[in-house]
């Protein structure tokens, strides 16, 4: 059998591409010269305080808002005036205060959207049994929209911006206000979405939601897009290792064998038992220092690496928004 042949990292194409994007209301900078790159496939995060013009920056790619200066480009093409309807079938936008008609009942709100979408029978109640089992509704498919709660109705309106199955996800705040097993259920969701192979963008303020769901992570400030990172990147550049350290003997036998690693910047006595190290390795390097400690005889009980999470990583760059 031939040997598998070694490939160049396979470029994604990009589902999301702005170049200078700009909007002004009555000539004051909202929006200021994004230049944004989501790949396909991603789910990126965007966070910013207050006004920041995340809300303005989502309604220009859904297509609601017209930019002042610059382009948008989806999956390579490049958005104009006389696109606008052959682009909005492969995007799904739910906006922050999306509208929901309370004395529906699931079933026929839904039915109300998929026939503006012009889907069929039987290919309409098919695919209303798909997103209501997608977004766990299905037991309360007769129940009128206003006895749902609050998550509920954010499920409701995921899947109503699903069923035409976009290929490209807007989602302005769509876990504000929701309690933590409501937010974890939302994630749920957008996590098979992801892997379904839509391209989602998701603005938050809870760093720790975006944390848990985004490839990457754009923040936005006064407008400006200032920080545009792969999760990955972000931890690697920025984020400081951790080991947690705890011995059976002396914390004077361990911190001498510690000061052998070059990556040990800092030792912190956490208790009697028990230090902190700030470490600078990578992986490998921290398995090399177990594996030397251990051959040091030290009688370890435990060896727990952590990484600074978003936040932290956000205050670093001095950057406004840590919540
Ligand atoms: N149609 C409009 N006309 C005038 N000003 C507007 C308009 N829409 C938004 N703005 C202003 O643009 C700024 C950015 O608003 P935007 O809603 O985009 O920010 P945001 O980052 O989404 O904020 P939040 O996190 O509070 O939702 C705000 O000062 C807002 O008042």
């Amino acid at each position: 059998m031939a040997s598998p042949q070694l490939s160049a990292p396979i470029q994604r194409s990009l589902a999301i591409s702005t170049q200078s994007l700009t909007k002004r209301f009555d000539r004051r900078p909202v929006v200021s010269d994004v230049h944004l790159d989501i790949a396909s496939g991603d789910v990126y995060g965007l966070i910013g305080p207050n006004g920041a013009g995340k809300t303005t920056l989502i309604r220009m790619l859904a297509l609601i808002e017209e930019p002042t200066i610059g382009e948008i480009h989806f999956n390579g093409q490049r958005y104009d005036r006389h696109n606008t309807a052959e682009i909005k079938r492969y995007l799904g936008y739910l906006p922050d205060d999306f509208p929901l008609y309370d004395d529906l009942n699931v079933w026929d709100y839904l039915d109300y959207f998929a026939r503006l979408y012009r889907l069929r029978e039987p290919r309409r109640s098919r695919r209303l049994y798909e997103v209501l089992e997608l977004v766990q509704l299905t037991h309360k498919h007769k129940a009128p929209i206003s006895t749902l709660s609050r998550g509920m109705k954010q499920r409701l309106g995921l899947a109503r911006t699903v069923l035409h199955e976009p290929m490209i996800l807007l989602l302005d705040e769509p876990v504000s206000g929701l309690d933590p097993i409501a937010r974890m259920q939302f994630r749920e969701i957008i996590k098979t979405l992801q892997s379904a192979g839509m391209t989602i963008l998701i603005s938050s303020h809870v760093l720790s939601d975006l944390a848990e769901l985004c490839t990457s992570i754009g923040m936005m400030e006064l407008g400006y897009l200032v920080e545009s990172a792969s999760l990955q990147d972000l931890y690697a550049r920025l984020s400081q290792q951790q080991i947690l350290l705890s011995t059976l003997g002396s914390l004077d036998d361990l911190t001498r064998e510690l000061k052998h690693s070059p990556f040990i910047q800092s030792v912190e006595p956490v208790s009697e038992t028990q230090l902190k190290v700030a470490f600078s390795g990578n992986q490998e390097d921290s398995a090399d220092l177990l594996r030397s400690l251990i051959q040091a005889g030290i009688p370890l009980t435990e060896f727990h690496c952590t990484q600074e999470d978003l936040e932290t990583i956000f205050l670093k760059l001095g950057h406004q928004q840590a919540s």
